[in-house]
């Protein structure tokens, strides 16, 4: 089995990838990194089913959705033609703690630092703290955390500086300032697990349980007044609690939109799935089609 992430080595998806290998994917897991999402999602969907999964980001507590991996997904999942739902769909997600550090070469002085290497995530986290404690550091993005550090870990220079993982510093033999850059306490991302919906996962042992969502992806919201409220009013209706809403372009022009909802289905029984089924079919006889993007555990790392 080939699990595929964002890396090089000492990533934060390269450690929720070890976390999800060993606590939720069919033993023996190969990680393999990969330099960008586009790269790691591509190398799963190109992969036969069953043999291999990929690990990415989705949501950010501080910087919210990462746009990148949902479009990604959602172009694989809406592939086939609908309704038959994709081969391909989120299988489980994973949240977890995340610390940024400042990483640099032992005796780089603050105030002397112009650039600091990231990825565009870990900047955006600790753009407030990263300008009180690097007043004159330029920041500068790369493909990775954990590529930023390498990249310093590269050259002699003490005026460049990355934002990385602990472990990232360990990795390419760097120092760092042991107190975390992020803006808010409580920085956490869900990463996704993504694989061949048929796929059957382990029940992990040191995860903590904490909803089951439907990701759904809502495109053809009639363009007139109340044409997105009455599609809410269904879920609504069906008693179905929603647990995030986002909207998305088209991108063939302004003001063309797809929605994005997760929708909790934690202890639905069987009346509760199939109110769901009828919401869908509801609104497709209203022009909007409803692309499954998964229906999953969410798990959350108490550690
Ligand atoms: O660059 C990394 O380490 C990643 O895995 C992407 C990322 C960056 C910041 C928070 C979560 C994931």
């Amino acid at each position: 089995m080939r699990l595929y992430y964002l890396g090089p080595e000492g990533t934060h998806s390269h450690e929720a990838s070890a976390l999800a290998a060993k606590q939720l994917l069919p033993q023996p897991v190969e990680l393999l990194p990969l330099p960008t999402f586009t790269d790691v999602l591509a190398a799963c969907f190109a992969s036969p089913p069953g043999e291999a999964f990929a690990c990415v980001p989705i949501e950010n507590s501080i910087q919210g959705s990462v746009w990148q991996v949902w479009d990604e997904v959602m172009r694989a999942c809406s592939a086939e033609p609908s309704p038959s739902p994709s081969v391909w769909g989120i299988l489980a997600a994973v949240t977890q703690p995340i610390h940024q550090f400042a990483v640099f070469r032992q005796g780089a002085d603050p105030h002397q630092v112009t650039t600091v290497l990231s990825h565009p995530q870990a900047l955006a986290q600790c753009a407030h703290t990263l300008k009180e404690r690097y007043p004159n550091a330029l920041p500068t993005t790369v493909s990775s955390t954990a590529e930023a550090v390498r990249q310093v870990a590269a050259q002699t220079s003490k005026s460049m500086i990355a934002i990385g993982s602990r472990r990232a510093a360990e990795v390419y033999g760097l120092a760092y300032d042991p107190v975390p850059l992020e803006d808010h306490q409580g920085n956490v991302t869900r990463f996704a697990v993504i694989g061949p919906r048929e796929a059957r996962l382990s029940q992990p042992a040191d995860l903590v349980f904490t909803d089951e969502t439907a990701s759904l992806c809502l495109r053809g919201v009639p363009h007139r007044p109340g044409g997105l409220v009455s599609a809410l009013q269904s879920f609504a209706g069906a008693n179905l609690n929603l647990t995030r809403l986002e909207s998305r372009p088209v991108g063939d022009k302004l003001g063309h939109y797809v929605y994005y909802l997760d929708v909790s289905v934690a202890g639905l029984q069987d009346e509760g799935w199939s109110s769901l089924q009828s919401v869908v079919q509801d609104l497709a006889t209203h022009g909007t089609e409803v692309i499954s993007l998964g229906v999953y555990p969410v798990f959350r790392n108490p550690g």
